[in-house]
């Protein structure tokens, strides 16, 4: 049993859409294939990854070092212990070989694209769901149904508070119950007459999330919650830099309600950090480290540990990304819910065909792998990359 291929293509997600910090005019991802010889209903079975928006693809990293280290390992010293599947925690030590610690840069985003891949092949080999087989090796019972909110309300040449309000109305009209709106990208006056706007439009139907990407200043980032607080919002996202925790942990004596940021951090380690300074509070406060921006779901793995000993709970977790991978590791290790964003980065987003949104829920299908080839855009770009 052996992988005897790694491809990768970098492909446009490219729009016209800007949040506060950048614009995804140029905005690519990877797309990888891992080819085995194992052989399911008659095919090899393939598996496929992809990283998340906000980083770009990572060809030159994926090709240039990841990829080889784990085509010139021995075959054998990737397998699990009985020999019947290859070992994910194995394939990440042969990637991660001659890697100093820290400094996490973009590497983790191409670990994180081919973990995501060699998930894929893992659960296919077993027969099952990703998420069944997550569920089924930690001992626990499987939830297919999971919480999912639409992330939208992004600057945008032309659009005004009426194509901002027809564009959550749009959300609510296919099931979702919380909406995301981005902020920092215009004046806070501007702001608030847009989330009053949001607010009006969705009335008691819908909660609204507000997304800052890291932009404010601490001067900023408390103007912004003292304006905030006057609204009953779900959270209030990533308002400093992702790394400045002493930012983070200042706001918490200006905002009382929910908080949510991690997308922007790519480890475990990185994950203690903002735990240990933050001043997050495990009583409210959302965290979304996005596996396939951080060394994919082995190094997620671990920061479920570090954040049950910081004594919090998974369902804490409502990762960034809109990925099907992050679906399954919420049904099948008891996260929060997931991102998703209706109307974008597709076809890499969004849900297998035929699974629609309902009180805010999604219920998996089951489907062998992570279940890209259930929705049929996605399975059909795959599909060219494999053959
Ligand atoms: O606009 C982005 O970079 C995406 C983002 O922050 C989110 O989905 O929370
Ligand atoms: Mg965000």
């Amino acid at each position: 049993m052996r992988i005897v291929d790694i491809r990768e293509v970098t492909k446009p997600i490219a729009s016209s859409i800007r949040n506060s910090y950048i614009d995804f005019s140029k905005m690519t991802t990877s797309l990888v294939a891992v080819v085995t010889d194992v052989i399911r209903d008659g095919r090899p079975v393939v598996g496929y990854g992809f990283n998340s928006n906000g980083r770009y693809g990572q060809g030159g990293l994926i090709r240039e070092r990841f990829r080889d280290r784990i085509i010139n390992a021995d075959p054998g010293s990737l397998l699990n212990e009985t020999e019947t599947n290859f070992d994910p925690h194995r394939i990440w030590d042969a990637m991660m070989s001659n890697e100093k610690p820290g400094g996490h840069g973009e590497r983790s985003v191409a670990v994180g694209t081919i973990d995501m891949a060699i998930w894929d092949a893992v659960a296919k080999i077993e027969g099952k769901p990703l998420f069944r087989h997550l569920a089924d090796i930690h001992g626990r019972e499987a939830n297919p149904r999971v919480f999912v909110y639409a992330a939208g309300g992004y600057y945008f040449p032309g659009k005004d508070h009426s194509s901002l309000r027809a564009e959550m109305r749009s959300y609510l009209d296919r099931g979702y119950n919380v909406v995301k709106m981005k902020i920092g990208g215009v004046t806070i006056d501007e702001d608030r007459a847009r989330i009053e706007a949001v607010l009006d439009e969705i009335g008691n139907e819908a909660q609204l999330a507000v997304d800052a990407n890291g932009r404010f200043d601490l001067e900023t980032g408390i103007g912004y919650a003292k304006m905030l607080r006057e609204y009953p919002l779900f959270w209030y996202e990533e308002i400093g830099d992702p790394l400045d925790y002493a930012l983070q942990a200042a706001m918490a004596e200006f905002y009382d309600a929910p908080m949510a940021t991690g997308e922007n951090l790519f480890s475990h380690q990185d994950a203690r950090n903002l735990l240990r300074y933050g001043g997050m509070r495990p009583d409210r406060d959302y965290l979304q480290f996005d596996c396939a921006l951080s060394y994919g779901l082995v190094e997620y793995l671990r920061t479920l540990d570090v954040i049950k000993a910081a004594g919090w709970s998974s369902r804490r977790c409502i990762p960034h990304g809109g990925h099907q991978m992050s679906l399954n590791i919420a049904a099948g290790l008891d996260l929060g819910g997931n991102e998703s964003y209706p109307d974008l980065f597709q076809p890499y987003g969004g849900f297998p065909d035929g699974v629609h949104v309902e009180d805010g829920h999604i219920t998996m299908p089951d489907l062998p792998g992570i279940g890209f080839e259930g929705k049929s855009d996605l399975a059909s770009v795959m599909k060219e990359l494999a053959e």
